[in-house]
């Protein structure tokens, strides 16, 4: 089974998907990394030379690719891979999703830091960090909501995901 985590930047799903994939025993990957592997750019790179819509594109492509692939997998998804060109119906028929749903205080303080704005264009060049997290999570929500599974802040750990996994019968195997 694929596991295929979605949410908002900074919600932890590169750094639980890593985790998670450790404990299961099962291949990890990044779509931000294949797409980057990919273009053969840093994303903040893809974004300025060739767009936002270029970039969904590519997002979509290699999303298609991957959820393709045989065997299980944990992928961490980009923070907007769920709202663009029909991406969730590609996730929620080829894997399980689980959305990390981590609250908007805790998302600004995460990545209020220099170094983390840079490597996401978008933050970087929105303005105030919190104010386009409220915005943005309040276009996403409908999208997000659309996960069969959803850890809150505190729930998204590797034991409390691995333990509601197996309440509801999902191998990740
Ligand atoms: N459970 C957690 N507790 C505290 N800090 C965390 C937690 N999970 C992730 N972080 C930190 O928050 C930042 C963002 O995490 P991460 O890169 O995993 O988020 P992401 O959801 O993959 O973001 P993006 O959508 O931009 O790729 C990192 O600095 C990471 O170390
Ligand atoms: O929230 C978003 O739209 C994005 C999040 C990142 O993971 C990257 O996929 C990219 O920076 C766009
Ligand atoms: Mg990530």
């Amino acid at each position: 089974m694929k596991l295929f985590l979605i949410g908002m930047p900074g919600s932890g799903k590169t750094t639980l998907g890593r985790e998670l994939a450790a404990h299961f025993g099962v291949p990890f990957l990044d779509l931000d990394a294949e797409i980057v592997a990919r273009a053969g750019q840093v994303i903040s790179a893809i974004f300025l030379q060739h767009g936002e819509a270029h970039f969904r594109q590519l997002e979509a492509d290699t999303l298609r690719d991957i959820s393709a692939q045989p065997g299980p997998m944990v992928l961490a998804t980009g923070g907007g891979t769920p709202c663009f060109h029909d991406n969730l119906t590609v996730l929620n028929a080829t894997g399980v999703t689980l959305w990390l749903d981590v609250p908007v205080p805790v998302l600004t303080a995460r990545l209020a830091v220099a170094a983390e704005k840079k490597s996401r264009p978008l933050l970087a060049t929105s303005g105030p960090t919190e104010k386009w997290l409220r915005e943005t999570l309040s276009t996403r929500t409908q999208f997000y909501q659309q996960a069969q599974l959803r850890c809150a802040a505190d729930a998204c750990n590797t034991e409390a995901v691995a333990a509601q996994l197996a309440a509801a019968g999902i191998a990740v195997s």
